[in-house]
């Protein structure tokens, strides 16, 4: 009983981003009068870069996910030209903008957003899903100020791999970098570069060159700047998630009974400033 959408069941607003081939928009269902984001994607670009069987992956992959903090899909259609995506709409926003504002985060809010994606990577796990591409850019600020992980472009089922990447390198975790096999521990590895990121406001192993970027990666380079003050239970969290051995990369559940988080995060995983 699946809805077959067409685009004159919405009307449009305003723009509300861009993304790699397509912009996102404001949209209302008109029967339902339902406010949602509808992402629009051109086929041409698609083709061109080969990611048809990609989107196709994150329509059935993010269509199926039920949780607070991973972004709905509702649905789906396209016509000659394009694709679109209908997504929840996350009223307040993108975090990256957010972080670029603030700079950086206290504590107590980057504790509250880092256990509230570590409770949204343990249901993806548990449905056998690794992100694989948790960034800031990929992140938007619901109703309440809960985070919502969206853009589940480069997301997989653990049973299949993945070859090429391209996007930014200060994610990847070393077993990326270096093209061995990986599983859902790369997704461990990307929330500690971004609690460190929430903390100080740049990732640890950024530089000028990607070869330097890959050198400082592979090397665990992980260094704490004097400022902005960062207290040891934080460090000590981000050190036990920036492992190179993926098998030894602080586990999930372990994260969420880690001190500096139950001493910072909120319960209710929502930032109230
Ligand atoms: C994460 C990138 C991805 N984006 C989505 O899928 C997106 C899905 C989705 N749902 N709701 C969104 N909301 C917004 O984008 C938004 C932006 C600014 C807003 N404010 C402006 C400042 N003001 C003070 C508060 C309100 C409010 C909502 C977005 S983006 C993407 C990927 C490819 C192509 C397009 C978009």
């Amino acid at each position: 009983e699946v809805k077959r959408w067409v685009l004159s069941d919405f009307d449009i607003g305003k723009p509300l981003g861009r993304g790699k081939f397509g912009h996102v928009y404001l949209a209302r269902e008109k029967r339902s009068n339902h406010i949602v984001a509808l992402k629009v994607l051109f086929k041409s670009q698609l083709k061109q870069s080969q990611v048809e069987h990609q989107l196709r992956r994150e329509v059935e992959i993010q269509s199926h996910l039920r949780h607070p903090n991973i972004l709905r899909l509702y649905g789906y259609f396209y016509d000659q030209t394009r694709v679109y995506l209908i997504l929840e709409y996350a009223l307040k926003g993108e975090l990256y903008k957010e972080l670029q504002r603030c700079k950086h985060f206290s504590e107590r809010r980057s504790a509250t957003y880092i256990a509230s994606l570590a409770r949204a990577l343990i249901y993806l796990h548990g449905k056998h899903v690794i992100h694989r591409d948790i960034k800031p850019e990929n992140l938007l600020i619901g109703s309440q100020g809960e985070l919502k992980i969206a853009d589940f472009g480069w997301s997989v089922h653990t049973f299949n791999r993945r070859r090429t990447m391209c996007g930014t390198l200060d994610y990847l975790p070393p077993e990326m970098v270096e093209k061995t096999e990986h599983d859902y521990h790369v997704d461990i590895w990307s929330l500690g570069i971004l609690c460190y990121e929430f903390l100080y406001g740049v990732p640890p192993f950024e530089a000028k060159e990607h070869s330097e970027t890959y050198r400082r990666i592979v090397k665990v380079d992980l260094k704490f700047p004097l400022k902005p003050f960062v207290s040891p239970a934080a460090k000590d969290l981000i050190s036990q998630m920036l492992v190179k051995n993926s098998a030894h990369r602080l586990p999930l559940h372990k994260l969420l009974e880690h001190p500096w988080i139950v001493q910072n995060a909120d319960p209710s995983g929502v930032y109230r400033g």
